[in-house]
């Protein structure tokens, strides 16, 4: 289909692009994160902005009650998650990440001789290798005859409700697991169990009755940092006090601990940019925080005949946990396949394939060309092409790996020392190469779980900056079914959105222009996005997904106002300047030529138009930004 531009339907689009957006983001191929906006600002504004975030009242966000229950009226309180903390109360200070630092530093060190250990796998450290808690737990056991090490991973389906996780998620977790099993049991000699507990409050109770039966006194994991879960390793902590059974939880998650990068006065950073650069720090000197953690030794073969623990090799793992049936496994296990090895592949691919293809499918741990490294010169490898590639949507420019980190088949840290490796061993930081970008974006991936330990409240459902709770949002099921589905009539949020529901996976441009358009040209509540995308990919992250939506609702750690709104035409226009991301998933355009495909309803006649099955834009771009300043500036107000 040939497009029509005719003149003034080009004025139309023009005139739509946002001023404040060209302004904020200039390239719009550099991803608009803090970084680069807050220095484009005056120094001067930029201390401004961040005291102002600093200085939001205790008294704002004291109440935090609970429920399950989602709000669907504009004026009524954010939506809740249901907790954990029997108290109902979500204390600011200290929050649950320094009372379980404290907690830990209270008890002391073990006493008494080791009998069993166990490590406990939770839902980020899906691996053997370069795993902190399992390393810690096997050292203990290596230094007592006779002890052996004991594996365990709990299903807690109430957890995975309460947190949104996706059938997709779930389903990988599982796959995981059978392949964690066979390498615990058949190479090492350590018993994996793997068993379904509700209610999850009655977990820490579960956990020392198994204690107990299988004769553990010491207790390794790797620290979750959601309210919940911290909530319930601090009980952990207080039974196994009680019931002499020494409990350790380690930082494993992120590349620095969250809770370590603070100002100089000891509060924690609410921006990127100045955060990045203690993070930074950091890392260069404290040269332990990318160290490998070493790998598990195997246990005695007694442990095969000991009475207590014989019967513990082979426990079951389910084809699926009730509730979360994964309706595309078999589509999910080709694209994302699971395992240790498969994540290597995909970063080795990342750093060695050649750049710039126009790849949209195909399993994230294949070569989607033959010229490997040796045959491309390293400058066009998709690593070194990162910074221009990963905000082109249809090329191959970021690594995919994010299913993989979500659920630690591979370590931040393991990413970070490849990447180290394949620059002569300098690590490089910042925006001046493929590389080093690259080593940023793991590091945003540590600044969301640094705002998640530091403030929990955004963890029950509320947004970083309090006073946007009270914006008026509309909870209009068409245009939210719209959105889900793909059918707003903007070619480019429906090509996201379909990635997204095909794949469990979305392109992080795609991200940000979907959920800045569900909240800003929807003026949608950003919480209702964040569920649809937890629900949804296979890479749903809480930390990294609520900071996500929360920076693309403003209500975030964002230090540029509300104003910042993408124009949905000119994102297209510059991250998909082929048009090929909108071909490919949505289908309806697919015959449509040339730039015609950014805008069919404006660009094409009324009559080519029609023959389309495609909808016309459900809101229109002026009225929708107007709208959305209009409720951010006046807060409360429709
Ligand atoms: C609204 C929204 C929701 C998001 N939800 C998630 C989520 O649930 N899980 C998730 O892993 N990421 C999330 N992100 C961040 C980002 O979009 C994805 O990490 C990225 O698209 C994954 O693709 P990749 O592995 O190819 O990324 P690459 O560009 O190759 O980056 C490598 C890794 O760095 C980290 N990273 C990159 N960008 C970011 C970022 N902006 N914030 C935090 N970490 C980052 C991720 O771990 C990623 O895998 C979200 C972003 C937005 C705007």
């Amino acid at each position: 289909m040939a497009p029509k531009r005719s003149s003034a339907k080009r004025e139309t689009s023009d005139q739509v692009e946002d001023a404040d957006e060209r302004a904020l983001d200039p390239t719009l191929t550099d991803k608009p994160d803090v970084s680069d906006s807050e220095m484009a600002r005056p120094a001067k504004k930029r201390k401004q902005s961040y005291d102002k975030s600093q200085s939001i009242k205790k008294s704002d966000h004291l109440d935090y009650s609970f429920s399950d229950t989602v709000g669907h009226d504009g004026n009524e309180k954010p939506p809740k998650r249901n907790a954990f903390n029997p108290t109902g109360k979500l204390p600011e200070k200290p929050t649950p990440i320094e009372t379980l630092r404290e907690t830990l530093k209270e008890q002391g060190k073990a006493e008494g001789k080791p009998k069993n250990v166990l490590y406990w796998m939770r839902m980020r450290d899906h691996r053997i290798e370069d795993n902190r808690a399992l390393a810690k737990a096997s050292e203990i056991v290596q230094s007592n005859q006779g002890s052996h090490l004991i594996a365990l991973f709990i299903i807690s389906p109430d957890d995975y409700r309460s947190h949104d996780r996706s059938p997709r998620r779930i389903d990988f977790t599982l796959r995981n697991l059978r392949d964690l099993q066979k390498q615990f049991e058949n190479d090492l000699n350590i018993p994996f169990i793997i068993l379904t507990h509700k209610p999850r409050t009655d977990i820490p109770n579960k956990v020392m009755q198994l204690c107990k039966e299988w004769n553990v006194n010491r207790l390794y994991g790797n620290i979750e940092y959601e309210v919940d879960e911290l909530w319930r390793d601090i009980q952990i902590l207080e039974q196994g006090k009680k019931e002499s059974i020494h409990c350790t939880f380690i930082d494993d998650t992120y590349v620095v601990p969250p809770g370590k990068v603070n100002t100089k006065d000891g509060r924690p950073y609410s921006v990127f940019s100045p955060w990045s650069r203690v993070w930074m720090d950091i890392v260069a000197k404290e040269t332990e925080m990318l160290e490998e953690a070493p790998d598990p030794k195997s246990n005695d073969k007694s442990v095969r005949e000991d009475e207590n623990l014989k019967t513990l090799f082979d426990s079951k793992i389910p084809d699926h946990v009730e509730g979360f049936e994964c309706k595309d496994g078999e589509y999910m296990r080709k694209l994302w396949p699971s395992g240790s090895k498969s994540a290597k592949q995909v970063l080795e691919n990342f750093i060695k394939e050649k750049g710039g293809l126009h790849v949209l499918e195909g399993p994230a741990d294949q070569f989607t060309t033959d010229e490997k490294s040796s045959n491309i010169n390293g400058k066009e490898s998709r690593i070194e092409r990162y910074q221009t590639g990963r905000n082109l949507m249809h090329e191959n420019g970021s690594s995919r790996i994010s299913p993989y980190l979500t659920a630690g088949v591979i370590s931040a840290r393991a990413c970070m020392r490849r990447v180290k490796e394949m620059t002569n061993n300098r690590l490089k930081v910042g925006r001046d190469s493929g590389p080093a970008a690259y080593n940023m974006e793991i590091g945003f991936r540590d600044f969301y779980g640094h705002v998640l330990a530091a403030w929990p409240r955004v963890c029950m459902g509320r947004a970083y900056i309090t006073k946007y709770e009270d914006v008026v949002w509309e909870y209009d099921q068409s245009t939210l079914n719209a959105w889900k589905n793909g059918r707003t009539g903007y070619p480019i949020v429906d090509a996201s959105m379909r990635q997204g529901a095909k794949q469990g996976y979305m392109h992080n441009r795609g991200r940000m222009i979907v959920a800045m358009f569900l909240t800003k040209h929807l003026m949608h509540d950003w919480r209702e996005g964040e569920s649809w995308f937890m629900q949804n990919f296979i890479d749903g992250d809480f930390a990294s997904n609520n900071g996500g939506w929360q920076w693309s609702a403003s209500t975030g750690t964002d230090p540029q106002p509300y104003f910042r709104i993408f124009n949905p035409l000119s994102q297209s226009e510059k991250c998909d300047p082929t048009g090929d991301y909108i071909r490919h998933w949505v289908p309806e355009l697919r015959d449509i030529k040339g730039n015609a495909i950014h805008a069919p309803h404006e660009r094409l006649s009324k009559e080519e138009f029609k023959t389309l099955d495609y909808p016309e834009p459900i809101v229109e771009h002026r009225f929708a930004r107007q709208r959305a300043l209009h409720r951010f500036k006046n807060v409360g107000e429709k």
